[in-house]
């Protein structure tokens, strides 16, 4: 049976009457990495400061750790750690004294807390560079030390507010271990940001929210083949070629870059795709090159979000009849 880390029905939070969360619903089981997307000002800093109790909702039940929100908020604080854009790191202590403030804030013992510095330490790569002044760390060792300051409480639960923010791609992936690694421990980690391949590659499930509302959720996979968008990229040998296979190919549309291609609408089977190049064969047409592409979570994002995309849904170029195609 899987347990819910963190629930929510109809979260309602207006600032004055200006509604910016208006019938929230999540459930984030145990142990998962939950995602959540939306443009600039949709409501993703707002729900976190709801879900980690630094604000109150207007409305709706929300559930944290097993506890409410609103009427549990010391059960809920000691269940989670927030890490991110706070950056709770004191530039003025060295890795460990940073480390070993926290332990103290959190009342743990001398004898333990000296023990939970340094295995954290060594967890995060940082015993090396521990007596010196953070202020001297790089922007990857910083969010290690971040993440592993919200660790000295072992939380159940952790928000994490864009992690890898201004990383370099090798600090990145580190940080992705990291974060796989605790969810792998039976973390739950409720992950804000703003890179779609971040959420993709990590994100066990994601949440899209906009205007207000939550407009999809799902598995990423689940949100890709909500969209249209996969198609067979085809270039032609010659003009009359590609002419021809636009009137026998139902959906085609033109390439904006390149005369000689076609995108020919296909869920990208291996099957679809054979059916289409033996479709094309059968009239003599010469396939010059082929390649398959399904939609990204840009693309997802884009089509949800109502802004510009750059699918094939808004391919106005379209050529041909509405024909039989393979
Ligand atoms: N204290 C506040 N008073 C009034 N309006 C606010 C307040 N905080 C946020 N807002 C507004 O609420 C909306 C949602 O803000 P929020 O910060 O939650 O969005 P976000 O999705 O986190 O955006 P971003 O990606 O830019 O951080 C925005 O329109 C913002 O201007």
């Amino acid at each position: 049976m899987t347990s819910s880390a963190i629930t929510a029905s109809g979260l309602r939070k207006a600032y004055k009457d200006k509604v910016v969360l208006d019938g929230i619903d999540l459930d984030v089981p145990t142990g998962t990495i939950f995602s959540l997307l939306g443009p600039n000002g949709a409501g993703k800093t707002t729900t976190v400061n709801v879900l980690t109790t630094l604000m109150k909702a207007d409305g709706g039940t929300i559930r944290v750790a097993g506890h409410d929100v609103a009427t549990e908020t010391k059960a809920v604080r000691a269940a989670i750690g927030v890490t991110g854009q706070f950056a709770a790191v004191d530039e003025l202590l060295t890795g460990r004294e940073n480390l070993q403030l926290i332990a103290d804030l959190k009342r743990i013992r001398p004898a333990e807390s000296k023990q939970i510095v340094a295995d954290l330490l060594e967890r995060f790569d940082l015993t090396e560079s521990a007596e010196k002044l953070s202020s001297t760390y790089s922007g990857g060792m910083r969010r290690k030390l971040d993440l592993a300051m919200t660790l000295v409480g072992r939380p159940s639960i952790i928000f994490l507010d864009e992690p890898t923010t201004g990383l370099d791609p090798r600090s990145r992936r580190t940080m992705w271990e990291i974060i796989r690694q605790l969810v792998a421990d039976g973390v739950t980690i409720f992950l804000t940001t703003q890179y779609l391949d971040e959420a993709d590659r990590l994100a066990d499930r994601i949440a899209v929210l906009d205007g207000g509302r939550i407009v999809a959720q799902g598995t990423p996979a689940e949100l890709k083949r909500q969209i249209p968008g996969s198609h067979v990229r085809l270039r032609f040998a010659s003009d009359l070629d590609l002419e021809t296979a636009a009137t026998i190919l139902t959906g085609a549309t033109r390439d904006a870059e390149d005369d000689l291609v076609l995108r020919a609408p296909s869920d990208g089977s291996a099957k679809s795709v054979r059916d289409l190049l033996t479709h094309l064969d059968n009239h003599n047409l010469d396939v010059e090159e082929f390649s398959v592409h399904t939609p990204d979570l840009d693309d997802v994002f884009l089509a949800l979000t109502g802004k510009t995309s750059t699918t094939d849904t808004t391919d106005t170029t379209s050529t041909t009849d509405p024909k039989v195609s393979a």
